[in-house]
């Protein structure tokens, strides 16, 4: 009863659209501050959550869900009726009033890398309306995200990794100009087809709710199209979306028709036995640290998945493999039959696709693994015989050879040094940097390059304990 009299009464305000331009604080607060109890929306409209599922403030990680009893294993946490998932539907929306074809032409200048502005401006719509629907669940929403769009230009420079400024400046030049191009699709737009109750928007409030949904958007199978088929829709999930990520998760998504409506009902069920207080957790996904920290604004130590890229590039393997001290490899011009080699490995061609990975599971791109061993090879024939597959393949042992090997690991761990020396400081800098206390933006952006720092030194000593087997298992041979 209290919860709808609270609801009533913010349904009535005037929603204006505006973003703090900063994260500033480790916990941000919410759009409103007190917004309704979310579990008691999700329940009064007719979703399910278990009575042992609470939202708690994480020790680290803002709000999340956790356990207030023990929860035996398989038990059904959350189930969302089919209306409460905020989607962007182009179909149902163009079929609707002037404000949704407004907003469906938007979404159409929007590129598809950025999927989450699509949704964003869904949200935006939903954030102006008065009497949204959506309103107990949005304005539960945090009023600022941590994520680099928002950090200032110093913090952006302390990341001290190309890709990932690329990407922020990016997704910043991207709200710079949709901003305009918003602006002027709202010019002289009558005021019922205005889809944000006659507010401008702006680059902030666009970031605002970008973020939002890269940050919570959960990309999942749609309805059947009329093929048969279904396609994955990112979509929004009240108060499932209050989980926090890990790759060791106790909770897991799951979808299933209702065989009485045929609708697809969303739910949450333990997939581990979960005791009292423990948070309840889901796997954001295989990302690395980039992807976290753009999409998420966090940033994880010791991600398994995180990785650095390199452009491939023959100077850049001639300079590395001369300081690892390979005799004489010419990198740079390769004989015609590797050259045959690296063009099926897409590294030469009309197309080629330069970009590589060190690091992540694989702990080095499989096609980089194979360029070495075959630059570094002699014998055309002995390398033909084998197939692609077993030349990218980091647990096929030395298939040309020990000494093969041995140069191609030796190469890497040259290319993570002079990764590493990219860095233009040193950790134990950026680890007193820390000590300081600084800002929420600094301390990501220095922990950022922290973990790729880590995370190329733990390749390296990979790397070297793999050419210290393989020069021993040599040297056994040739004793025999
Ligand atoms: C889907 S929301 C989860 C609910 C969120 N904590 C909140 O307060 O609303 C995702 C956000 O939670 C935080 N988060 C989730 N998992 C995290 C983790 N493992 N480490 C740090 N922050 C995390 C990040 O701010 C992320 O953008």
């Amino acid at each position: 009863m209290a919860a709808s009299k609270m609801i009533m009464s913010s349904l009535n305000q005037f929603r204006p659209l505006t973003c703090a331009a900063t994260a500033t604080v480790s916990y941000p607060s919410r759009l409103v501050p007190h917004p309704p109890d979310l579990v008691k929306w999700v329940t009064g409209e007719g979703g399910f959550v278990h009575q042992g599922v609470k939202i708690s403030q994480d020790a680290t990680n803002g709000l999340g869900l956790i356990a207030s009893q023990e929860i035996p294993k398989g038990s059904l946490l959350i189930s969302l009726p089919h209306r409460l998932p905020l989607k962007f539907s182009p179909l149902a929306i163009n079929g609707g009033d002037g404000a949704g074809a407004v907003l469906v032409n938007l979404a159409r200048r929007v590129p598809e890398e950025l999927w989450a502005m699509k949704l964003g401006l869904k949200l935006l719509h939903e954030r102006a309306k008065v009497g949204s629907f959506w309103w107990p669940y949005i304005s539960n929403l945090p009023e600022t995200y941590s994520v680099p769009i928002f950090f200032p230009g110093e913090d952006i420079k302390k990341l001290q990794y190309a890709p990932l400024l690329y990407q922020i400046n990016k997704r910043c030049r991207f709200l710079l100009d949709f901003e305009k191009e918003v602006s002027s699709a709202l010019e002289h737009l009558k005021a019922n087809d205005h889809p944000f109750e006659g507010q401008s928007v702006h680059a902030s409030s666009l970031g605002w709710a970008m973020s939002a949904v890269s940050s919570r958007a959960f990309s999942l199978c749609g309805e059947k199209l009329p093929d048969g088929t279904h396609n994955n829709v990112p979509m929004m999930l009240p108060l499932i979306d209050m989980c926090n990520h890990s790759f060791y998760p106790n909770a897991q998504i799951i979808q299933e028709q209702d065989t009485r409506t045929s609708k697809i009902l969303i739910k949450v069920v333990a997939e581990t036995a979960i005791k009292q207080n423990d948070p309840l957790l889901l796997n954001y996904g295989c990302l690395n640290n980039d992807l976290f920290l753009l999409d998420y604004g966090f940033v994880l130590t010791s991600n398994p998945y995180d990785c650095i890229e390199l452009k491939y590039d023959g100077a850049l393997l001639d300079a590395a493999s001369t300081a690892a001290g390979v005799s004489s490899p010419n990198f740079s011009a390769p004989a015609p039959w590797q050259q045959q080699i690296l063009s099926q490995l897409n590294f030469e061609g009309e197309a080629p696709i330069l970009k590589v990975t060190l690091g992540g599971p694989e702990l080095v791109e499989g096609r980089l693994l194979a360029a070495l061993r075959v630059l570094l090879a002699d014998d055309s024939r002995t390398v033909q015989k084998l197939d692609l597959n077993t030349l990218k393949s980091m647990s096929a042992e030395a298939p040309l050879g020990i000494a093969n090997e041995v140069a191609a690991f030796r190469t890497m761990i040259a290319l993570c040094v002079i990764a590493l020396e990219h860095f233009p400081t040193k950790m134990s800098e950026d680890e007193s940097l820390l000590k300081q206390g600084v800002s929420a933006s600094t301390e990501l952006a220095v922990k950022f390059r922290i973990e790729k720092k880590y995370m190329i030194i733990d390749l390296m000593r990979d790397l070297t304990r793999r050419v210290k087997t393989l020069s021993e298992k040599e040297k056994a041979t040739v004793q025999d």
